[in-house]
């Protein structure tokens, strides 16, 4: 039968896609990756900048997904501290992947691999970039993708699991219908986009190994990054 987006789900995309637009890491902070020096305390630094940023952008992005703002209160910050890797590792990926303008994504990946981050967590992290680059995800896709991420019920301390989850269903509705339309010659592509939010925990896990192993070298984080990372 013939997959059309009803009204209202074409309405929930535009409001998704606006704010994920919207949110972008101010020039200032990207520019910077090009301009100061190669140490792996300036790298550090740099992304460690980027990371704060991100995390104010992620902020923005989920308070313009429709619902979010009326889920409880403390459930909306569990959600936010619970998904906030795993949608910077999104983000990070659809950036690298979609080639930033005037050689940023060749700069900030060399920072990213002279960072202090160990070997055995370099290679799955570069895997799922590439393989993030493989799916030429348009960017319904990913905005939808990256609110799928957002909303998943099961993380640490939410309590209304229901209404997260009803929020999570709407969203993998439209993104179903979507990927039919996007891509009607890959009947498996939303199986593989949801693929890769496997991937995404695993990255997740590996995370806060990097970054115990970050803070036995005495390596400091902002203040926005350790609450929201339970660190410090
Ligand atoms: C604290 C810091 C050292 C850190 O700890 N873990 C990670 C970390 C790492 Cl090392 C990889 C993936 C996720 C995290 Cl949290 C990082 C570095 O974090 C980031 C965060 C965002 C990143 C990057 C790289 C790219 N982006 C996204 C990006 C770049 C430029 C523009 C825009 C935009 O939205 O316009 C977005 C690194």
């Amino acid at each position: 039968e013939k997959v059309e987006l009803t009204k209202e789900q074409r309405a929930l995309v535009k409001a998704i896609v606006d704010a994920y637009n919207r949110h972008q890491i101010p020039q200032d902070v990207t520019k910077k990756l090009l301009q100061d020096q190669y140490s792996a305390e300036e790298n550090f630094l740099l992304l460690t900048e980027m990371a704060t940023s991100q995390v104010q952008v992620l902020v923005e992005f989920t308070k313009n997904i429709p619902g979010f703002l009326s889920l409880d209160r403390e459930d909306q910050i569990a959600l936010l501290k619970g998904s906030a890797v795993e949608a910077m590792f999104l983000r990070s990926a659809q950036v690298l992947s979609k080639k930033m303008p005037n050689g940023h994504t060749e700069v900030l990946e060399e920072r990213i691999r002279k960072s202090g981050i160990s070997e055995e967590f370099m290679t799955p992290m570069f895997n799922f970039y590439k393989s993030i680059g493989e799916l030429h995800m348009v960017q319904e896709e990913q905005a939808l993708l990256t609110s799928i991420t957002i909303l998943t019920p099961d993380r640490p301390y939410v309590k209304d699991h229901q209404a997260v989850e009803r929020l999570q269903e709407t969203m993998l509705d439209v993104l179903r219908k979507l990927c039919v339309l996007q891509h009607p010659q890959e009947p498996q592509y939303f199986a593989r986009l949801l693929g890769r939010l496997t991937e995404l925990r695993t990255l997740s896990h590996h995370h806060a190994e990097m970054l115990t192993s970050w803070r036995m070298n005495d390596h400091k984080f902002t203040p926005l990054l350790c609450e929201i990372w339970d660190v410090q």
